[in-house]
Formats: C-alpha cells, sequence, structure tokens
C-alpha cells in the first residue's frame, strides 16, 4: 500500500504531497485538474512505465527538464529524479543501479482506463501492450526477453532501412531477434496459460451469464523463427521493416467461439475489457504474493449500475484502489467503501459526506 506520494515537476505537479488512505480514494475533478497524471506517477513510481507515453520525456512539467516523485510503501521508500541522461532511482536511501535491480522488488499495478475497449476493438498492439505490461511484472526474464527482443529489432531494422548491403550484420541481428523472440513467444504463451481461468472467471463475475470467453495466442507466422526471418530477408529490405517476429502478434478474443470484436455488443465487449484487467489483478497476487495497486482511470461513468456495482465489488478487498472520476453521480447508486477527495488545480481536498 502507498502511504504517502510527493511529486516534484511532474507533469501540471509542481509540488504535491498527499497521504493516501490505506484503502485507497475517489478523486474527483474537473477535465484537465491532474487526475491522470496523479494515477500516472503511481505508476511511474512502481512500475517506470507511463500507459500514456513510451518515453519520460513528457512527464517533466512544461519548461523543465526533470521530475521526482517519491513514494513511501511498507519497508520501502521508493525515490525517482529523473533527468534526462543520468535518471537517479533509489530505494530506502539505496541507489539501485540500473531500472531492473530497481524493478526487482516493486510492487504490481494494475491500470484500468476509459480506452481499455480498445483492448477488443482495436489493432493487435494494444493486446500486445497488456501481455507486455502484465509479463514484465510476472516474470524478471519477461522483461530480459522484451527489451532485448526490442533492442535486436531496432538495429535490424536500422540495417533494413539504409539498405545495407551488409548481409552479414544484418544476420548477427537476425540471429539475435530469433533467439528473444522464440524466448518471448515462448513466455507469453506460458502466461496466457496461467491467464485464461482468471479472464473467465472475471466475465462470469462481472457479465454473471454463461458466455464463454476465449483468449488464444496468435503467432504471426509457423515455423522456425530464424528460417522464417531469413526467408524473408529480400522482402524486409524492400520495406525497410522486420515483418515476422512476436512485434506482430496478437491475442485472439473471442465469446462463445466468435471474434468478440467483430460479433460481441458493446456491453459484452466493457465486460470483457474489464475482465481482462481483473485477471491481471488476480494472477499478478497469485503470483507475486502482493495484491496490485489499481489505479482506475475513468472508467465508471462508461458503465451500467449493475456491471458499475459488479466491477466494485470484483475489486479485491485488500487492494488499494485509486479511483478518478469527473462526477461523483453513479456513487449515488452504488456502495463505493473509499474516501473521496476533490481535486482543484493540482491540489486534493477530502470531500465531506
Ligand atoms: N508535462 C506537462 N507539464 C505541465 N502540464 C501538463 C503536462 N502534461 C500535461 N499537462 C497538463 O496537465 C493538466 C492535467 O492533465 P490530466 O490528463 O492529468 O487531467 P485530468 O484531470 O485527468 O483530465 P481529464 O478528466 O480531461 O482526463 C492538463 O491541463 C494537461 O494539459
Amino acid at each position: 500500500m502507498l502511504s504517502r506520494l510527493k511529486l516534484i515537476d511532474f507533469r501540471c505537479y509542481g509540488s504535491f504531497s498527499w497521504q493516501i488512505p490505506q484503502q485507497g480514494a475517489v478523486i474527483l475533478g474537473n477535465n484537465a485538474q491532474g487526475k491522470t497524471s496523479l494515477l500516472e506517477a503511481v505508476c511511474f513510481l512502481l512500475r517506470l512505465q507511463s500507459p500514456r507515453t513510451a518515453r519520460p520525456g513528457p512527464l517533466a512539467a512544461h519548461g523543465r527538464q526533470s521530475f521526482g516523485i517519491r513514494g513511501e510503501l511498507p519497508g520501502q521508500i521508493r525515490r525517482i529524479l529523473w533527468a534526462p541522461d543520468a535518471p537517479d532511482l533509489q530505494v530506502n536511501g539505496e541507489p539501485r543501479r540500473d531500472q531492473r535491480s530497481y524493478l526487482a522488488d516493486s510492487y504490481p499495478v494494475v491500470w484500468m482506463g476509459n480506452d481499455d475497449l480498445s483492448l477488443v476493438r482495436a489493432g493487435a498492439d494494444a493486446r500486445r501492450k497488456y501481455m507486455d505490461f502484465l509479463g514484465t511484472q510476472w516474470h524478471p526474464g519477461y522483461r530480459t526477453a522484451l527489451f532485448s527482443y526490442r533492442r535486436a529489432l531496432k538495429t535490424r531494422n536500422h540495417l533494413l532501412k539504409h539498405k545495407s548491403r551488409d548481409r552479414l550484420q544484418i544476420d548477427a541481428y537476425t540471429r539475435q531477434l530469433a533467439l528473444y523472440g522464440t524466448e518471448l513467444r515462448s513466455l507469453r504463451a506460458s502466461l496466457l496459460e496461467l491467464l485464461l481461468p482468471h479472464i473467465i472467471m472475471a466475465y462470469r463475475r462481472i457479465g454473471g451469464r454463461e458466455e464463454q470467453v476465449g483468449a488464444a495466442y496468435r503467432a504471426a507466422e509457423e515455423g522456425d523463427l530464424y528460417e522464417r526471418m531469413c526467408a524473408g530477408l529480400d522482402r524486409d529490405i524492400r520495406y525497410g521493416q522486420t515483418q515476422n517476429g512476436p512485434h506482430r502478434d496478437d491475442l485472439e478474443i473471442t465469446l462463445n467461439g466468435r471474434s468478440a470484436a467483430q460479433f460481441a455488443s458493446e456491453g459484452q465487449q466493457r465486460t470483457i475489457a474489464i475482465s481482462l484487467k481483473l485477471a491481471q489483478s488476480s494472477l499478478l497476487t497469485e503470483e507475486t504474493g502482493h495484491t496490485p495497486i489499481h489505479l482506475i482511470d475513468d472508467v465508471f461513468g462508461e458503465l451500467d449500475p449493475t456491471r458499475r456495482i459488479a466491477f466494485l465489488q470484483a475489486l479485491p478487498a485488500d487492494a488499494q484502489s485509486l479511483i478518478t472520476t469527473t462526477h461523483l453521480d453513479w456513487l449515488h447508486n452504488t456502495p463505493c467503501p473509499l474516501p473521496a477527495f476533490q481535486l482543484e488545480n493540482s491540489t486534493l481536498r477530502p470531500v465531506q459526506s
């Protein structure tokens, strides 16, 4: 549980400090008051990742180069001073030499946002990100395979784009790519095997129906990855891009055996999207021994009362949940045990009930 959060020059926050209730809070505020930024800061503190940006640069307040986040958790105080060339990561005052060692004993996080529907409706990229955010919290080897794969892919694509004739050099990266790519695929497949029962259970809980949700990992091509990459080399040089590999794989989601993107109703798609996230939560609890911190950004306004109540009841009783919303109308017909805070111009104050 995160008990105190401090921010310096993070997004719209110049200097900010908040004693967070143990069970979490509902954060109420009009648009552009800093609700998402607050959840984003917690996510970055714990996972060094933001759901809104791939690079940390935009997290620094306008006109600043660097930002700071500090958070108190049971037995650990985490502190990030992020400067573009030299990020300073500390736990309990001890510097951590790299991101991997900073993350090794961090807490798990589940992020739920109002664009989660894209997990069902949009392209494969959203579903790969979903798997990767979970995978890197599930298994240290996942992060190594993913990051090594991304690095090798970037270099191979660079060589392809610049029409390098040095096929030996391309081949060296093809070998690396195939090695890490095969490892990543195998980790994703194992992850999905563990995850699927949690998705099915969460769907039944929220949807309350007998419909059968399914999820299957689909590799973009079959056979040995290195051989497929070698066979496609001329085409890759023509496109200036690697066309085979796990960066093109997908997580196929079905309802009653049919594509959920094409055939599920909007309500069913929303239930699937929430179930995918609740499944992350129960899997991470099982695998890490810690209940994740739930960061729930502007989700409730979109749900009908039945799903809203089922969703709130499905959140683990011992989880710390930070829920943002632009209006509290839904609270009138939804019993919510969390204290509410009003956020205005980056300042929080408790809402008297
Ligand atoms: N790097 C930055 N520096 C300063 N301000 C920023 C930065 N990035 C975003 N902002 C501004 O911070 C404000 C708060 O944004 P945020 O997305 O947190 O608001 P929000 O309360 O979640 O809004 P909404 O309800 O519309 O989603 C916005 O005015 C945004 O333009």
